[in-house]
């Protein structure tokens, strides 16, 4: 079992592409002592692989109290690692299994990323592979799905798992009741919180993803304004069906998410031929249409969203919620100027519904994605913070780092080598720094949302 730690452990940051192919699982037959049954037990809790076990605070918190020093890990010294590559505080252990398909990929060769429109028609989400979960070559195997029930017992236990057996520990149970509660408090929240439209209109397009057209929508019963996701069915079958009826079930308890920070979802509705979720109405659109439209924002804008997007990806993890594809284009503003997080949660079960129908919903680009992530290894909450750095970048240079960089390439740099990006020289050295702390190789090192909070580069902004 030693041996296998230290292939595990080993695994962490590939310095080379060239590695052979390794694997998570034990070899067959070999029971995983509690250390390595930590790593290789199948992580997610929801069939949308959102939740996944990492160090969840010895009190789960309220969803709406969020507060500082979550998680007990720290980063404190980790602005120093960053800034002279040396050793930092070691946090909890903060390694997760992905199971699920996640992120973004490219769809398309584009030759000329920098492009505008190559870079727009490029940065939309992409199921991974679901044989490997990586984005980079599969080099790196086993993958399981597991999906958080409890049996007639009232034990937590995973549908599947990677690696077999050694999953009883009493902590691995205590852990998965914690996220149960978690989860409980969602569904208690969603039963309070606003519902879909029964009768609406159906408006204007306002914006295309890569899944389908979002409209602004009119509720003829409470004349409030929405907007609706519609995903066209087309070719369905048994598999569609089902996974629809997984986004449903995923939509409705992500509904008991409601924070100002957080766009809010009201329900799903399935047609005979499309699929419709409802969600908040944000009036200004997205950041990425700002960005555009003004060529970059100020260091000042920036800060303030940042600011906000930290509340928001706060209040996310607070749920053990990794949102996976933090972006400009998935940060929404309000009439007052005020942005929110949008398409959290749901855009894997939509990606399930277009690749059941045959459809080829490959887009996007890895630009915004953590290394962990593009590796394919454990990830978890800290991939959202190098998903915000991209971010930051995106809107003092108006593209994300490696932007210059054809998709493959870019997934190459981000594997193996720190982000390459270059900011205008009037930017202060608090806002590289702090986009530093964002960009931290090591997860482990990486500082969670609510430690960002306490930054100077948002610590003041009103
Ligand atoms: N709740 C909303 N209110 C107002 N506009 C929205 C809302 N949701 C989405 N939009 C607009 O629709 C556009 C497309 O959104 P969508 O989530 O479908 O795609 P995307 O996030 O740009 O790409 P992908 O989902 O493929 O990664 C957004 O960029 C935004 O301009």
């Amino acid at each position: 079992m030693k041996s296998l730690r230290l292939i595990l452990s080993s695994e962490q940051f590939p310095s080379n592409n060239n590695d052979p192919p390794k694997r998570y699982s034990p070899p067959p037959g070999c029971l995983p002592d509690e250390d390595t049954a930590k790593i290789c037990r199948p992580q997610h809790v929801t069939p949308g692989g959102e939740f996944i076990p990492e160090d969840l605070p010895s009190q789960q918190e309220s969803p709406s109290s969020v507060k500082s020093s979550e998680y007990g890990a720290s980063y404190k010294g980790s602005l120093n690692s960053v800034r002279t590559s040396s050793t930092s505080l070691m946090h909890n252990s903060d390694y997760r299994v992905l199971n699920s398909p996640a992120g973004t990929f490219p769809r398309t060769k584009t030759n000329n990323i920098s492009s505008e429109t190559a870079l727009n028609s490029a940065n939309r989400t992409f199921p991974r592979s679901k044989e490997t979960g990586s984005f980079m070559p599969s080099f790196y195997g086993d993958k399981s799905n597991g999906s958080f029930q409890r049996n007639q017992n009232g034990d937590t236990s995973s549908s599947t798992c990677s690696s077999g057996s050694g999953m009883s520990s009493p902590s691995f149970n205590e852990f998965y009741d914690k996220l149960y509660q978690v989860r409980n408090k969602m569904n208690e929240n969603s039963l309070s919180s606003p519902q879909p439209p029964r009768h609406f209109k159906k408006e204007i397009a306002i914006g295309e993803g890569g899944f389908g057209k979002v409209f602004k929508c009119y509720d003829q019963d409470t004349g409030r304004e929405l907007a609706m996701k519609e995903v066209k069915l087309c070719n369905k079958n048994k598999e569609t069906s089902k996974e629809v009826k997984a986004l449903m079930m995923e939509i409705k308890l992500l509904k008991g998410i409601e924070h100002q920070r957080i766009v809010q979802y009201f329900g799903c509705m399935a047609t005979e031929d499309s699929l419709c979720i409802f969600m908040e109405y944000m009036a200004g659109g997205s950041v990425r249409k700002e960005i555009i439209k003004y060529k970059g924002l100020s260091e000042n804008v920036t800060k303030r969203y940042t600011k906000q997007i930290l509340e928001g990806l706060a209040y996310l993890h607070s749920f053990v919620i990794v949102h996976r594809d933090i972006k400009g284009a998935n940060i929404l503003k309000d009439p007052s100027g005020n942005v929110k997080i949008a398409d959290f949660g749901a855009s894997k079960h939509v990606q399930a519904v277009c690749t059941s129908m045959g459809l080829r919903t490959a887009t996007g680009t890895p630009y915004w994605m953590a290394p962990e992530v593009i590796n394919g290894r454990p990830y978890g909450r800290r991939a959202d913070i190098w998903s915000l750095g991209a971010t930051i970048v995106e809107m003092l240079t108006t593209n994300p780092p490696n932007h210059d960089l054809e998709a493959m390439a870019a997934i190459f740099r981000t594997a193996t080598e720190l982000p390459k990006y270059e900011l205008p020289k009037s930017i202060s050295q608090t806002s590289r720094d702090f986009i530093k702390l964002c960009f931290t190789r090591d997860p482990k090192f990486r500082p969670t949302a609510n430690e960002l909070l306490n930054e100077p580069f948002v610590r003041d902004v009103l």
